[in-house]
């Protein structure tokens, strides 16, 4: 059946992620077949534009479709007034950059996250900063540059109870990833009625404190929003266990950072492993730099040699979904700013599928002195 033609007026795609030429054919090849399908009604050719975060505040009110993450600040308020704009596919999981009031009081246009897609990625983070905790590698780092042999007393995982606040797409990945370890798992989440087996107890989001009491490790994978700003500080560090660890995957400005020094600063926190913090860069005078029961990453759980394949394998699979009129995974509630468990990407198993354009090209390069951002 031909279904009516919505999409007459989606003439152009800007891109903003870190493509590379055959990243931007995949999208043209995935739009060429959409043109050739009789039961899609995109009768039309469509530019594919790849901004950059150099041209992404010029193009950004000529996109029908915006696709990728500004990093650098933009006029949506120019962009808006525009009134082109109909989708916006970010390629980052969190949508602070770009669910701005405009966006998300605007009836015509749908956002959809990579919430989830990054999951692998993040828990192996996640474990690095766990781990390196418990196993004092900050300690022991500190003292190889002096350079000096000390040994100290270290921390187990085994026996430990875990607590995840916001079980999405990470905090899920999380919990499986822990699940050969023999620890407790609890959490908390705004949908608290999907538990997923590897975790013992899900509780509603308003149980945080009951869950920062519980754990004996915290590990926060929140969306940032209007109500998750500050929304953990001196409160909950206090309801914690002495001797807890705390870790931050989600975004800084969640948690109130003064907060966080001060119950490390007291010895009540034993230590904490910050991927993320409330300024990015973290400025050279914040006390986390120099407190040695901290470990500090600069915002890469999600960098990954697959991260920028994958995320044009889901763009491709919801270009798809977009203009056969199907629902788009991790299609948001632009005012809670996160999707439902049952459109999740992750959650409903397409992760696995493989894009038929995938351009399958990971490539393995040394790291060693690769400066490039993968976000
Ligand atoms: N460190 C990194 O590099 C990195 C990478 C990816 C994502 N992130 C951040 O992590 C966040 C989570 O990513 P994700 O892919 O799991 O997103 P997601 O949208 O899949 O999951 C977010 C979860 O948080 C829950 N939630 C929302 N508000 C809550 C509250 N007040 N209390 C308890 N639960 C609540 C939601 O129900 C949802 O299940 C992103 O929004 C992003 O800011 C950071
Ligand atoms: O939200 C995300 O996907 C990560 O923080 C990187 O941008």
């Amino acid at each position: 059946m031909i279904k009516p033609q919505p999409f007459e007026s989606i003439r152009r795609i800007v891109l903003c992620y870190p493509v590379e030429a055959h990243h931007r054919h995949q999208i043209e090849r995935t739009l060429a077949e959409l043109t050739d399908d009789a039961s899609i009604p995109l009768h039309h050719s469509i530019e594919v534009v790849d901004a950059g975060q150099e041209r992404i505040d010029e193009l950004l009110p000529t996109a029908d479709i915006f696709i990728g993450h500004a990093k650098v600040p933009v006029d949506w308020d120019r962009a808006l007034a525009a009134n082109r704009l109909r989708w916006i596919q970010s390629s980052a999981a969190g949508l602070d950059h770009c669910l701005v009031p405009g966006v998300i009081a605007h009836p015509q246009i749908v956002v959809s996250s990579a919430s989830g897609l990054f999951a692998p990625q993040v828990a192996e983070q996640t474990f690095a900063l766990m781990m390196g905790l418990l196993r004092r590698i900050g300690l022991f780092e500190r003292a190889r540059q002096i350079p000096e042999f000390i040994r100290r007393p270290t921390d187990d995982l085994r026996g430990k109870t875990v607590g995840i606040v916001g079980l999405g797409g990470n905090g899920r990945e999380i919990a499986k990833m822990l699940r050969p370890w023999e620890v407790r798992v609890l959490a908390t989440d705004f949908y608290p009625e999907s538990q997923p087996p590897e975790v013992a107890e899900l509780w509603p989001a308003a149980r945080v404190n009951d869950l920062f009491a519980a754990a004996d490790i915290v590990i926060l994978t929140l969306p940032l929003n209007a109500l998750t700003h500050h929304c953990i500080g001196a409160e909950q560090f206090a309801a914690m266990k002495p001797g807890g660890y705390f870790i931050n995957v989600a975004r800084g400005p969640v948690v109130d950072e003064a907060a966080l020094v001060a119950a490390l600063a007291s010895g009540h926190l034993a230590g904490a492993g910050v991927d993320v913090t409330e300024t990015e860069p973290l400025p050279p005078t914040s006390p986390l730099w120099t407190d040695p029961h901290v470990l500090i990453t600069p915002h890469v759980g999600a960098q990954s040699i697959r991260r920028v394949d994958d995320t044009t394998d889901l763009v491709c699979i919801n270009l798809r979904r977009y203009f056969a009129g199907d629902p788009l995974f991790n299609r948001v509630d632009k005012n809670l700013g996160f999707p439902h468990p049952s459109v999740s990407y992750r959650v409903a198993g397409a992760a696995a599928q493989v894009s038929p354009n995938s351009a399958a090209t990971v490539s393995n390069p040394s790291l060693q002195n690769d400066t490039r951002d993968q976000s």
